[in-house]
């Protein structure tokens, strides 16, 4: 049971009037180390509120009603979770960085938050940002946002999961805002850090051609359930459901060379 992270029956139900519409619906899902899950699926399936769930960090309105997350086997509260032991890069970075806040302002931020302040914090920050690929890193320490570009953004996004040390990475949409140069770069170096870091990530996607490349195992969402988890080789071969084939299907009629 060590270095695992689980999602166990997660349900979240959004609050329409007097019912609940129910978002997710029962989804299990484990985490290992050193291995990438791909979540994949239509639009709308779920798959970011299954992430947001897990970490308790929900739009207003929206509410888990069941379900827990275990690490290595023991129930772990969400915000114990958030940051120690699970890191997370998002969609359109940009929007999730403080606007008036500088890159070492944002760094230092993390490190509180997850208790590693103390000590030589500017060295540290330095060897995350260079790891992630930014290059001249003592330059981008007083930037903000608004002075850096997209594929900076989230590689700043990358080098505060790395700061904050977590065993695990939930990764949303990581590239989805980014053009096809700086997409291909940041998957490789998710790729790597993964690899080299023993990272468990779970990767959110819609992208079978980030699924291909980066993925160990898929599980496919649907109307807030999963309803197949296999080998990312399996998916591709020998789909089993029909949103599964579909998603293969449409990915191969684009890039008929990748699978
Ligand atoms: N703030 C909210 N309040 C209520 N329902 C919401 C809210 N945000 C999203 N939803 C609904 O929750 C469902 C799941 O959304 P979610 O963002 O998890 O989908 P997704 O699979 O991540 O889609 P995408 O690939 O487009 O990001 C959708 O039907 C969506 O309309």
């Amino acid at each position: 049971m060590s270095d695992t992270l689980t999602i166990e029956n997660l349900h979240v139900a959004a609050r329409h009037g007097h019912h609940d519409h129910v978002l997710v619906d029962g989804v299990s899902l484990t985490l290992r180390r050193g291995r990438i899950l791909a979540l994949v699926g239509a639009s709308g399936c779920g798959k970011s509120m299954t992430c947001s769930g897990a970490q308790g960090v929900l739009p207003p309105g929206v509410r888990v009603t069941q379900g827990r997350v275990l690490h290595d086997g023991r129930t772990i509260a969400p915000e114990q979770l958030r940051g120690r032991i699970v890191a997370t890069i998002l969609q359109n970075p940009r929007s999730a960085f403080n606007p008036i806040r500088t890159m070492a302002d944002h760094a230092r931020e993390t490190l509180r938050a997850v208790g590693r302040l103390e000590g030589d914090w500017r060295n540290r920050t330095l060897e995350a940002f260079a790891i992630a690929g930014l290059e001249d890193a003592e330059s981008v320490l007083p930037l903000h946002a608004f002075e850096m570009s997209g594929g900076m953004l989230q590689r700043a996004m990358i080098a505060l999961a790395l700061l904050s040390d977590a065993p695990f990475l939930f990764a949303d949409e990581p590239t989805t805002d980014l053009d096809l140069i700086v997409q291909a770069r940041i998957l490789d170096l998710l790729d790597e850090l993964a690899r080299q870091r023993n990272l468990g990530v779970l990767l959110i996607t819609h992208d079978m051609g980030v699924v291909a490349r980066l993925a160990d195992t898929v599980a496919v969402m649907e109307n807030g359930r999963i309803i197949e988890t296999a080998t990312t080789r399996e998916i591709f071969d020998n789909p089993q459901r029909i949103a599964t084939r579909e998603l293969v299907e449409a990915h191969m009629s684009l890039y008929p060379e990748v699978a």
